[in-house]
């Protein structure tokens, strides 16, 4: 079976939903988003240990929510680093030292299905490294600087990567530390595997597993909470 840990990553300024609170603090419902993702986690038996990573003014608040919503399995609220990237890795140094497998997930993605988690994980424990994913709805088209289409890649080819991200702890481990030898920086965890040669495999999921990044995605989330995932998250 093996222990899984749980990183999820929290210290971003969501610079794009321009809220003088950060995003991850704005209330969902009754809660924070940042704890309806926790809960998520928390009430997941398979899960061992949650490490939170937030930004360097907020490990005293949070420490609050470990307390004040009962997250126990939450080990360690850290302060996170100036990259996305930086702060994954933080949260990698402070897993326990006999974790097996890890799950990076971004905290301001609330509405992951248990089962897709289940199905990301499983994909990992076969194949070493899975993403959960969509397909990607529109034509996507690679335009440059001066905003003319260069190319329309096949959509039949193009995912939509989403978290939580699945790997054996050992294989995550070493693409940050090639990444940081390299002074290479991804946008997520999947890329950092993939340019150390390891397949990244790609499972299906749903597109109410959103990243809440810009306004207009504050009211889809509040729907998605009060008609397809309320009642799991409570
Ligand atoms: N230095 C950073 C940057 C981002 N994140 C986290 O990574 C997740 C995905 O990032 P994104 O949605 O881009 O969040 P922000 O960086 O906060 O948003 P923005 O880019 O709009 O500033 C979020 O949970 C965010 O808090 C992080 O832990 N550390
Ligand atoms: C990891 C991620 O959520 C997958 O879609 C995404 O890459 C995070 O990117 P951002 O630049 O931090 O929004």
């Amino acid at each position: 079976m093996g222990k899984l840990g749980v990183i999820i990553v929290a210290a971003g300024k969501g610079s794009r939903m321009g809220t003088a609170e950060s995003k991850q603090y704005l209330q969902l419902g009754q809660k924070p988003i940042l704890v309806h993702t926790l809960q998520l986690f928390q009430n997941i038996h398979e899960v061992n240990e949650i490490i939170l990573v937030v930004g360097g003014n907020d490990v005293e608040r949070c420490t609050g929510y470990v307390q004040s919503f009962a997250l126990s399995k939450v080990t360690h609220v850290l302060a996170g680093g100036a990259e996305r990237q930086d702060s994954v890795r933080r949260g990698l140094e402070a897993l326990e030292q006999d974790t097996d497998w890890v799950l990076v997930h971004d905290g301001v993605r609330p509405f992951v299905s248990r089962e897709h988690v289940f199905d990301c994980l499983s994909k990992a424990k076969e194949q070493d490294a899975a993403v959960l994913a969509v397909p990607v709805k529109d034509t996507i088209k690679v335009v440059d600087s001066a905003k003319r289409i260069q190319s329309t890649p096949d959509r039949r080819s193009l995912w939509a990567i989403q978290t939580p991200q699945a790997f054996r702890l050992s294989l995550l481990r070493e693409a940050h530390q090639r990444a940081l030898q390299d002074d290479f920086m991804g946008t997520d965890d999947a890329m950092l595997v993939e340019r150390i040669g390891t397949t990244v495999h790609v499972v299906e999921g749903d597109y109410y597993n959103i990243k809440i990044t810009t306004p207009e995605d504050l009211p889809w989330a509040e729907w998605i909470l009060q008609n397809v995932r309320g009642e799991e998250q409570q």
